[in-house]
C-alpha cells in the first residue's frame, strides 16, 4: 500500500478510502466498498506510468521478442522480465501481489475438458495451450528474464486474465496493459433474471477512463487511469467491473469462470458459410430430382458469392488493426445468440437458395431450427445437464440450485411442448435423411468425479443448450404453427 501511495495512487490504500482490497475462497480476491459510494463518484487514480504495457511500437519488445509474437506473449514476456529483477524491479511490489496460480481450463484434467462438448470451443483452448507450446522455444533466454517453461506459462496466463486494453485511435485496441488495483476487480457484465432472452440488468458498478494530464484537473503531470463508480454502492458490497460484453468462451477460455446468465453468449452453427451450405445440401437436396450436378453447384455459388461480397463489404469498414489471423478466422464463425439473435449471413443464404429453389420463404427457419436440433442431439440431453446442476449434493449454493432447478422445470415443459408440437415429426424425418455418424464413446458426466472445474464445464456447455433451445422456440414460436409459448 505504501508503495501505491509514493507512486502517486489516489483513493486506495488509507483508511480514509472507500475502497480496499478483501479475500474470498480458495485464494480469490476482489474489491468491496468500506464505506457508502454515490453515483458517479471518482474513487480512485492510477498513474498510467504503473502500467506495465505492451504496444506495436514497444522497443524494447521489438528487439527481445520474435517478430509476429502475439501481444500476449510480448507482454507476459515483459512480465517475466521484470519479476527476474526481484526488487530491483519498479513493480516488485505488484508482481508479489499476481496469483501464484491461474485456474483456467488450460489445466484442466483431460476427462473434464472432454465434456466441454463444444468442438469450437475445444479448438480455441487447443490453439491456446499450443501458442504457449510454440512461443516458449522460440523466446531468447533474455527476453523471459531466464524464466522456465512452467513460469512462462504462469505469466501468459496472468496476461491472459488480467490485461487491459486501451481504444486505439482506428477503433481497434491501443495499448494493452496490466495495472495494479485495477487488475484485482472482478467481473460484472450484463445478467439476466432467468432465460438468457430476457431482458438483462447490468452488475458493473465501475468504470475506467484514461484521462490525458491536461482534462484531468489533477496536479500530476500525467496520464491517469481514473475509476469512477456508474452507480451508488453500499458500504460491504463487492465493487465490480465489466470485462465487456461477451460471449462465454472468452470468459471460460480466458479467464476460467462462466457467467452466470450471460444474455451475450453465443453458440457457433457452423465454421463458415461454406459449411453453411455444404450442409444445407446434404439435408435439403434440390426439389427438382433432375436437376444436374452443374446447375446445383451453380445455385450455391451464386448465394455464396452474394453472401462474400455482403461479408467483404461490412470488413471493409472495420479498422485495419484488429483485422488479426484470428480475428478474420473467427468472423467466419456463423453463431446464433441468445433472445432470438440470427447470424444475417445464414439467413439470407438459406433464404437465397429457398428463392432460386422454389421452397416457401419459411425454409430459412426450418433450416436453422433444424440445425439446432442435430447439434443439440449430437451433445448430451439437457436435462441431464439441468439435473446435476439442480442436484444438491453436487451444488451446494442454495441461490445456484434454485435457480438450475428453476430452469430444469422451465426446460422440461419447453421440450415436452416442443415434442408435442407439429414441428417434432417432421424435422425428426429431415434429420433422419443423413446417416448418423459414429461418435467416440465419452464417460457421461454423471459417472465422473464433481469437482468445481467439472461443474464449470457443465455450467458451460448447458448455456450453449439453452441458447439451442430457445432458438428452436423462437423459431417455432415465429413459424406460428403453434398457438402457445412454452410455460414458465
Ligand atoms: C482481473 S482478475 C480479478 C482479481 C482476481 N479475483 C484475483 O484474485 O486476483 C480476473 C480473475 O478473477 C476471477 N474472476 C473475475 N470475475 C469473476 C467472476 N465474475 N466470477 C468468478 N471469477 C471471477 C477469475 O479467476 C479471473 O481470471
Amino acid at each position: 500500500m505504501s508503495w501505491l501511495e509514493a507512486q502517486g495512487v489516489t483513493g486506495f490504500g488509507r483508511s480514509s478510502d472507500k475502497l480496499s482490497i478483501f479475500e474470498a475462497d480458495a485464494g480469490q480476491r476482489g474489491i468491496i466498498a468500506i464505506q457508502d459510494i454515490a453515483e458517479g463518484e471518482q474513487l480512485v487514480r492510477l498513474p498510467l506510468r504503473l502500467a506495465l504495457t505492451d504496444h506495436p511500437r514497444d522497443e524494447e519488445s521489438n528487439r527481445l521478442v520474435y517478430e509476429g509474437a502475439p501481444w500476449s506473449v510480448r507482454l507476459a514476456a515483459k512480465l517475466l522480465r521484470e519479476a527476474s529483477k526481484g526488487e530491483d524491479s519498479a513493480w516488485f511490489p505488484f508482481i508479489q501481489a499476481l496469483p501464484t496460480s491461474i485456474n483456467t481450463p488450460l489445466d484442466y484434467e483431460w476427462e473434464v475438458l472432454q465434456q466441454v462438448e463444444d468442438p469450437y470451443m475445444g479448438q480455441a483452448l487447443d490453439s491456446a495451450g499450443w501458442l504457449t507450446q510454440d512461443a516458449y522455444p522460440r523466446l531468447d533466454p533474455h527476453a523471459i528474464g531466464n524464466a522456465s517453461r512452467e513460469e512462462f506459462e504462469w505469466a501468459h496466463q496472468v496476461v491472459l486474465s488480467r490485461t487491459f486494453g486501451s481504444a486505439g485511435e482506428d477503433g481497434g485496441v491501443g495499448v494493452r496493459f496490466l495495472m495494479p488495483i485495477l487488475d484485482m476487480l472482478n467481473h460484472g457484465g450484463d445478467q439476466t433474471p432467468l432465460l438468457l432472452s430476457d431482458p438483462p440488468m447490468a452488475m458493473d458498478d465501475v468504470r475506467w477512463n484514461l484521462v490525458a494530464p491536461d482534462s484531468s484537473g489533477s496536479e500530476q503531470d500525467n496520464w491517469e487511469i481514473v475509476l469512477t463508480a456508474n452507480k451508488a454502492v453500499q458500504a460491504n458490497d463487492e465493487v465490480l467491473l465489466s470485462y465487456g460484453e461477451r460471449g462465454n468462451d472468452e470468459f471460460f477460455g480466458g479467464y476460467g469462470f462462466v457467467p452466470p446468465r450471460n444474455p451475450h453468449e453465443e453458440m457457433v452453427l457452423f465454421g463458415d458459410t461454406v459449411e453453411a451450405l455444404e450442409w444445407h445440401h446434404h439435408y435439403y437436396p434440390p426439389p427438382n430430382a433432375e436437376e444436374s450436378h452443374s446447375e446445383t453447384s451453380a445455385k450455391y455459388e451464386t448465394v455464396l458469392e452474394t453472401v462474400q461480397d455482403q461479408e467483404e463489404a461490412e470488413l471493409k469498414k472495420l479498422p485495419a488493426s484488429i483485422k488479426s489471423e484470428g480475428f478474420l478466422q473467427d468472423r467466419k464463425r456463423i453463431r446464433i445468440g441468445a433472445a432470438d439473435n440470427l447470424d444475417g449471413r445464414l439467413h439470407a443464404a438459406y433464404e437465397g437458395l429457398a428463392r432460386i429453389e422454389g421452397r416457401g420463404m419459411d425454409h430459412a427457419f426450418w433450416a436453422i431450427m433444424l440445425r439446432c436440433l442435430e447439434l443439440l442431439q449430437e451433445r448430451s440431453p439437457i436435462l441431464t445437464d439441468l439435473s446435476m446442476l439442480a442436484d444438491p449434493a453436487r451444488n451446494p449454493e442454495p441461490h445456484e440450485q434454485a435457480y438450475w432447478s428453476t430452469i430444469l422445470q422451465y426446460y422440461t415443459n419447453a421440450i415436452r411442448w416442443f415434442d408435442s408440437s407439429p414441428f417434432k415429426a417432421e424435422q425428426d424425418e429431415v434429420l433422419a435423411r443423413r446417416p448418423q455418424v459414429e461418435r467416440p464413446e465419452i464417460l457421461g458426466a454423471e459417472a465422473l468425479p464433481w469437482s468445481s472445474q467439472l461443474s464449470l464445464v457443465i455450467t458451460f456447455r448447458t448455456y450453449k443448450k439453452m441458447i439451442a433451445w430457445d432458438t428452436v422456440i423462437a423459431l417455432a414460436a415465429e413459424l406460428n404453427q403453434v398457438p402457445l409459448a412454452p410455460p414458465r
